[in-house]
């Protein structure tokens, strides 16, 4: 794989070289009133200064180790490095389904102790709501976050409630391929470097998503390191942002918006908190749409038909009666 070095902020990294073009995702001043233009517009941006988790940024692995008390945390390994999201509600439809990472319930100080030793096969990543089990210090670092400042931007945009926070503590090297949420997101970095890809929801056509049926549903099929263009052949055409979040940045990413995170070599494990908000509700219909309605009605279209013809093995034909000799 090809490598090349980028310098952020007077660092230099090195990261995994892709075939497509991409340009820097803003970085402002949270205050700044392009940064909240852009949000406004649902467009991605990266925010120096909330301190949106500042009190959390003393958070490294020892600090919640002692603090996250002895709940389960969910630890996914993968011996690609590779962590695609799958949605276990769905194995029982896709029973030749095979899940790409293991999943492994175990404490904070178990997690802590296996990412001390010399001899992991596997790449690991922690990826836990936080939830009523931590311990005291962790509820107050939480009960300190800016909130006056994350509910004041949700309030502004609309956005719906908050529904949650995930802990993510991820080793070196991890990385989440290229998939998009329906929520609204402001992702919190703690420690460590993350370089996100991101893509506008209008480059859809280049992602090739899996079908809403499938496991990996809003999950690229692309195999960013290989892209078969036989099969995706629009993977051609892709074009993406890019950016690295570090200790005290918050990326807005919005909702429909294409991205593929990466934790960064050099700088230890990542420690983030994702703060998720259902969307905001759509008071009028403004033409033309935008290209995250755009995917909202294809995912209800297609939904609609998999659930009246109950048989996912017949889609594929349903699908290209539909359009081929058509609309193609
Ligand atoms: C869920 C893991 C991912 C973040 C992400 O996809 C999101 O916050 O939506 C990452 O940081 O590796
Ligand atoms: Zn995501």
């Amino acid at each position: 794989m090809a490598t090349e070095t980028i310098k952020v902020n007077s660092r230099e990294f090195v990261v995994k070289k892709y075939s497509f073009p991409t340009e820097q995702i803003p970085r402002l001043d949270y205050q700044d009133k392009k940064a909240e233009k852009l949000i406004e517009n649902g467009q991605p941006v990266i925010l120096t200064g909330s301190d949106l988790v500042g009190s959390a940024h003393h958070w490294d692995i020892g600090y919640l180790c002692s603090n996250l008390g002895s709940g389960q945390y969910t630890v996914y390994s993968s011996a690609d490095g590779k962590f695609k999201y799958y949605d276990d509600k769905k194995l029982t439809q896709n029973k030749q389904f095979k899940p790409p990472t293991t999943q492994t319930d175990m404490t904070f100080q178990e997690f802590a102790a296996k990412l001390k030793r010399k001899d992991n096969k596997e790449l690991m990543y922690l990826q836990q709501p936080l939830n009523e089990t931590v311990g005291t210090r962790i509820v107050m670092d939480f009960t300190n976050f800016n909130w006056g400042w994350a509910n004041e931007t949700q309030k502004k945009n609309h956005w719906g409630p908050m529904t949650s926070n995930l802990l993510l503590v991820g080793m070196e090297g991890v990385i989440t391929p290229a998939h998009y949420d329906e929520q609204e997101n402001l992702f919190a970095q703690i420690q460590g470097y993350k370089r996100f890809l991101l893509f506008d929801p209008s480059q859809f056509e280049c992602m090739y998503p899996y079908p809403i049926y499938h496991p990996h549903d809003r999950q690229s099929q692309v195999d960013f390191d290989n892209p078969d263009l036989t099969k995706f052949p629009n993977f051609a055409n892709l074009k993406g942002y890019e950016g690295v979040v570090g200790p005290r940045d918050v990326l807005y990413l919005p909702m429909y918006w294409w991205h593929q995170v990466e934790s960064l070599h050099g700088h230890g494990e990542t420690i983030s908190i994702t703060f998720w908000y259902k969307a905001a509700p759509t008071v009028k219909v403004v033409y033309p749409l935008t290209s995250g309605q755009k995917v909202a009605i294809m995912r209800n279209i297609e939904k609609m038909i998999a659930e009246a013809l109950n048989n996912n093995e017949s889609m594929p034909s349903f699908m290209q009666a539909m359009v081929q000799g058509r609309y193609t």
